[in-house]
């Protein structure tokens, strides 16, 4: 390989950075630039790599995410970021190859790529396959519970959960963003194209990392009446020759364990599971993910490689 791409991750010292910088071992098309510790929050360094680089990954909180991309003062940097801060915004890609052949186009040809939100990549998964086939009414008012293990909240609440003075609640699964402002529910409602809001109720629980999503669903408010078999039929099609999503085969409880499903299974891992479980009436479509992974550093090295034009069977990642 001739070329080697400039790499800088800005923010590579958090959890997600960390995480990108472990996907990039053993990558000879790369070369990472590196900032000097003490200078890691200098904007005038960060300006000097990011403009160095032929892409920049944003692993940063959201108002610094936005000074990153003010920094970049050339055409040539692309910018891929992780944070919260471009996902609504028209001028960038929305970085869920999966969803369609424009989203993956797009994504490919853009300089600018906004990665999914952890819970958004687990609801929009679920929801945008039902809506594009016409299924889900766009005025149906969705409901959607989340669980995420701690990592989710970054290196602050790792800290607490990993420290000495771990606070008894923190043993036990805690519900959140009860007023339902939870910042990602604009880019679930946007990209989905639902008129409301959805209600989302997330779960922070006792464990590292892995998420489960899952959107329940009244059969008789849906555009047609579809058995749990349907609507697995509907994903499974739009999923088909996916290398990172996977719709279980059989509906219903028959591929958990014990009817359990477990959260942090795809641990470590790019990949998705989608499961349609329920009878006539009432329908649960769930996700499966790692919000680390296809849901944070995995997705956006996926998103790398589409912009450089690997192969995404090839299994770097
Ligand atoms: N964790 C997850 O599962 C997911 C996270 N995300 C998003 O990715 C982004 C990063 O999240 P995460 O890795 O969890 O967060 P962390 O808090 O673990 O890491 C953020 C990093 O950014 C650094 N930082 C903060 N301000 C600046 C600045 N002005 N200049 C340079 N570096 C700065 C922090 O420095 P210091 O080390 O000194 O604190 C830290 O190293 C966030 O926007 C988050 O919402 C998205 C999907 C999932
Ligand atoms: C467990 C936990 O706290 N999770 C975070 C979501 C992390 C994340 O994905 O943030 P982004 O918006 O950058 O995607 C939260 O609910 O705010």
């Amino acid at each position: 390989m001739s070329q080697k791409y400039k790499i800088f991750i800005d923010g590579g010292e958090g959890t997600t950075g960390l995480k990108i910088h472990e996907r990039f071992a053993g990558r000879k098309d790369l070369e990472l630039l590196h900032i000097d510790e003490e200078k890691r929050k200098d904007p005038e360094e960060r300006k000097k790599l990011i403009n160095q680089s032929d892409i920049t990954f944003l692993c940063l909180p959201d108002a610094a995410a936005r000074e990153a991309v003010s920094l970049a003062d050339n055409e040539h940097t692309k910018i891929i970021d992780a944070s919260t801060a471009h996902r609504t915004n028209p001028q960038w890609a929305y970085g869920f190859p999966e969803l369609s052949a424009e989203h993956r186009e797009r994504i490919k040809t853009s300089g600018r790529v906004a990665v999914p939100g952890c819970y958004a990549s687990g609801f929009i998964a679920c929801v945008y396959p039902l809506v594009k086939a016409g299924i889900l009414p766009v005025d149906y008012p969705v409901t959607c519970h989340g669980i995420s293990g701690y990592s989710g909240a970054g290196k602050k609440m790792i800290a607490v959960m990993e420290g000495p003075d771990k606070p008894e609640e923190c043993y036990s699964p805690r519900q959140y963003a009860l007023g339902q402002g939870h910042k990602h529910l604009p880019e679930m409602q946007k990209i989905c194209g639902l008129k409301y809001k959805p209600m989302f109720n997330p779960i922070v629980d006792d464990y590292y990392s892995g998420m489960v999503v899952s959107v329940p669903l009244h059969t008789r408010c849906l555009a047609k009446s579809c058995a749990p078999e349907d609507i697995r039929q509907i994903m499974a099609a739009h999923y088909e020759g996916s290398n990172f999503v996977k719709v279980r085969e059989t509906g219903g409880t028959e591929t958990l364990p014990d009817g359990f499903l477990a959260s942090n299974t795809l641990a470590g891992t790019n990949m998705m599971e989608i499961f349609v479980c329920g009878n006539e009436e009432q329908v649960l479509v769930a996700s499966r993910l790692d919000n680390l992974g296809k849901g944070a550093s995995g997705a956006a090295v996926q998103c790398m490689n589409i912009m450089i034009g690997i192969d995404e069977t090839t299994g770097l990642l």
